[in-house]
């Protein structure tokens, strides 16, 4: 079973080694644009030679020649999971695979579906896709399915419903995570670790709720017995 992923929404490679510095086991962690986009790959190799596996989350979504030569690139790090947005449509999912695979990278590649920060008003306001949001995710999972990709990202609440429909393999990575007593902020489709667990979750993703808190090394634990409490 899979660690929780830990979000690395920080800066620079100080304050990521200050997060780090205290946790005594190698984690799972994700690095995103806030990281990425500032400090390049250089951080890549660092959090590596930590021990650390890493889901580099860069969503990308272009047209497929670009997407496809991208992942090229990003294929030459060393990366456990990497991802794209299923908008982008089938024939940029099977460039985005075929230049991951060309690269020699086994790392794991999903697609966003509706991001957890999305309502169904919003989804139908803004993107003027006038389905419910489940039909809208599960239309998305099922494209990047057929597409090749290995599972996707959707929030805890569609776990179950994506399980159903494509497989407990299929992976669904899962942010919006928040303990009972945790502040949403952004996020707007959330789920407990225990829920993700219950509905099918593979992976919870947790940013905020452990890197802000007092005592992020006893959040992640708490979190991480949660996530793990209902295996049966
Ligand atoms: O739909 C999505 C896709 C990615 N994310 C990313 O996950 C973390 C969540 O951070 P929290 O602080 O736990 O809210 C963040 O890095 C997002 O970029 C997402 O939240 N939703």
């Amino acid at each position: 079973m899979s660690k929780p992923i830990i979000a690395l929404d920080f800066k620079d490679m100080d304050a990521v080694r200050n997060f780090l510095g205290p946790f005594e086991e190698s984690l799972f962690v994700k690095v995103g644009m806030e990281l990425y986009l500032q400090n390049g790959p250089d951080i890549i190799k660092e959090i590596r030679n930590q021990g650390h596996e890493i889901f580099l989350d860069l969503k990308l979504h272009d047209i497929p020649n670009t997407v496809g030569q991208a992942m090229k690139g990003l294929g030459k790090l060393d990366i456990q999971m990497v991802n794209v947005h299923a908008a982008g449509g089938s024939i940029m999912m099977q460039r985005a695979l075929e230049g991951l695979r060309d690269s020699g990278s086994t790392a794991s590649l999903i697609a966003v579906t509706q991001l957890t920060s999305t309502s169904e008003l919003m989804m139908q306001q803004e993107q003027n896709i006038q389905s419910s949001i489940n039909d809208s995710i599960l239309s998305y999972a099922s494209l990047a399915h057929k597409s090749g990709l290995d599972g996707v990202v959707c929030s805890a609440n569609e776990s179950a419903m994506i399980r159903d429909a494509l497989g407990a393999s299929f992976l669904k990575v899962t942010p919006g995570i928040r303990t009972l007593t945790d502040d949403k902020g952004d996020q707007v489709r959330v789920a407990t670790p225990e829920s993700a667990r219950e509905n099918g979750s593979t992976h919870i993703v947790v940013g905020r709720s452990i890197t802000n808190d007092a005592n992020p090394v006893e959040k992640y634990r708490q979190i991480k017995k949660a996530w793990e409490s209902n295996v049966k």
